[in-house]
């Protein structure tokens, strides 16, 4: 028997990931595990002294994450129900090793793989490659107050690192189907047969 679909929606920041989980669980009225971002008493800090708030930032995502999993895998995972969320666990480390050096970045790794190690995986992941550009957009048009004097430098690594994860999670999880979506040319927002392609290669694979 195939296992129920666990689908997560990546990408770098301001790709679009949100709205196309919101979307795609909708779509397929499947429960929708989403990122609580405006709670988090670390981000706006973190974006004026990265230096100083990381680790508390990156221990504070690992922790609200972790504990969404292990309820999730409890509801919905156990019982061989679908689900579909704005993240995948794995964006954690993406984050960290950018973040974090040395003995932080030690300490961290370590604590990931024990909270993280036995937690459901998505067996999807839908993956949407976006430009600086467009990352900028978005961001823009979302208009976090927060957000909006990111260091393009740093976007442009995210851009790298998420390849960089994608590249390794393909080598390293055969059973994973990874699904990308151009998110530069594919606006599944303002574009129903946009969004009906991404529906229709999802269900191919499923
Ligand atoms: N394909 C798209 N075309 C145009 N605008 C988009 C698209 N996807 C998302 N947006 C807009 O861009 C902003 C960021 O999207 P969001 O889903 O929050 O990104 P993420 O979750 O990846 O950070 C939101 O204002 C959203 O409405
Ligand atoms: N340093 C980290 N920042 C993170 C992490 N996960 C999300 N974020 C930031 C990026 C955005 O400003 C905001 C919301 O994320 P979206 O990707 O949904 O735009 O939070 C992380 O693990 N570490």
């Amino acid at each position: 028997m195939k296992p129920s679909p666990f689908i997560a929606v990546e990408g770098a920041i301001g790709a679009g990931k949100t709205t196309l989980a919101t979307m795609l669980a909708k779509r397929f009225d499947f429960p929708l595990l989403k990122e609580i971002v405006e709670e988090n008493p670390f981000l706006d800090k973190f974006y004026q002294n990265s230096g100083d708030w990381s680790f508390q930032l990156e221990m504070f995502f690992l922790c609200n994450r972790y504990k969404q999993l292990e309820d999730t895998a409890l509801k919905f995972v156990s019982r061989r129900e679908p689900v579909v969320s704005d993240y995948h666990i794995y964006k954690n480390l993406i984050f960290a090793q950018r973040t974090l050096k040395g003995a932080q970045l030690d300490k961290y790794r370590k604590i990931y793989h024990l909270l993280t190690d036995d937690l459901p995986k998505p067996n999807f992941i839908v993956f949407i490659q976006a430009d600086l550009a467009t990352l900028q957009q978005r961001i823009a048009k979302r208009g976090r107050s927060f957000e909006q004097d990111i260091d393009p430098g740093y976007l442009e690594q995210l851009i790298e690192d998420y390849e960089t994860a994608m590249a390794h999670i393909k080598a390293n999880e055969p059973e994973t189907v990874v699904i990308t979506v151009d998110g530069n040319a594919m606006d599944f927002v303002e574009h129903p047969d946009h969004f009906e392609q991404i529906v229709a290669e999802i269900k191919e694979r499923m």
